[in-house]
């Protein structure tokens, strides 16, 4: 199976602070990978250098083979990137339909939006909440509201940022499901805290520990790896 991101070496300073250092990491077509580290490890920096959103110290990013490091972020959704990260990217005024609909069509045009539009609010539970305004959802349903701007996209990788982070228990289990079902097809990176989610939803697991990968395995091996562990120690999410 080839690599449909990588990155080499890929370090991020602020002044003195090492963020990010020396990552090597790979994402295979169809996986759905997690990245998991204690806070501060350097997470969401990582992924903000994979987007395009934060600008490397040093080290490259590829995408299928071609080398990114300085394609700015917009190009990088043409090439297929979609990225959820908080959310302020949900115009609260306009209704949950329009705001999957902005989001296709950064990617896709003419009948193939609205199709895109109704997959994905299917996708995420939310095609009875479509005419209503965004902002008059629940945290939980902009949190999926913001999944399905990821999905209307029809993206080769999908970058979640904390995506269970406020969901009931049934919306987390919604989501697993869900992303159960891109498996083989969307090549998912996951920033995740839950760990159950971790446990059931990811083919591999990266852990980030200051900055650096500090392990990197299944599921099952991540859980028994010591090193880990140790990380975790006196955190919320040991
Ligand atoms: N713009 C910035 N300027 C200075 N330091 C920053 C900046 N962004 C992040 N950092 C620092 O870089 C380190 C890594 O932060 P990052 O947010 O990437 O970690 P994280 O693993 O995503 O954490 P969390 O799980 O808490 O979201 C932290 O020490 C953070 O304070």
């Amino acid at each position: 199976m080839s690599a449909l991101l990588s990155t080499r070496a890929l370090s991020k300073h602020f002044d003195g602070l090492v963020a990010v250092s020396d990552v090597d990491l790979d994402l295979t077509v169809g996986e759905v990978r997690a990245l998991i580290g204690p806070n501060g490890a350097g997470k969401t920096t990582l992924v903000g250098m994979i987007c395009g959103r934060i600008a490397p110290s040093s080290g490259t990013v590829a995408f299928d083979g071609r080398d990114i490091t300085a394609l700015p972020a917009h190009k990088r959704i043409g090439l297929g990137m979609a990225y959820t990260f908080q959310i302020t990217s949900v115009f609260a005024r306009l209704s949950v339909r329009e705001n999957v609909a902005l989001a296709a069509r950064r990617r896709l045009a003419g009948g193939h939006v609205d199709s895109a539009v109704h997959e994905a609010l299917a996708q995420v539970g939310l095609e009875e909440r479509a005419g209503e305004e965004a902002g008059n959802l629940s945290y939980g349903h902009q949190r999926l509201l913001e999944i399905a701007m990821g999905l209307a996209q029809a993206p080769r990788l999908l970058i979640l940022d904390e995506p269970t982070q406020g969901l009931s228990e049934g919306e987390i289990a919604r989501f697993t499901g869900l992303i159960g079902g891109l498996r083989g097809q969307t090549t998912v990176l996951l920033i995740e805290h839950n760990m159950r989610v971790v446990w059931d939803v990811a083919d591999r697991v990266t852990v980030l520990n200051f900055g650096e990968v500090l392990a990197e395995g299944t599921p099952q091996e991540i859980h028994e790896n010591r090193a880990v562990q140790a990380a975790y120690l006196g955190t919320e999410a040991g």
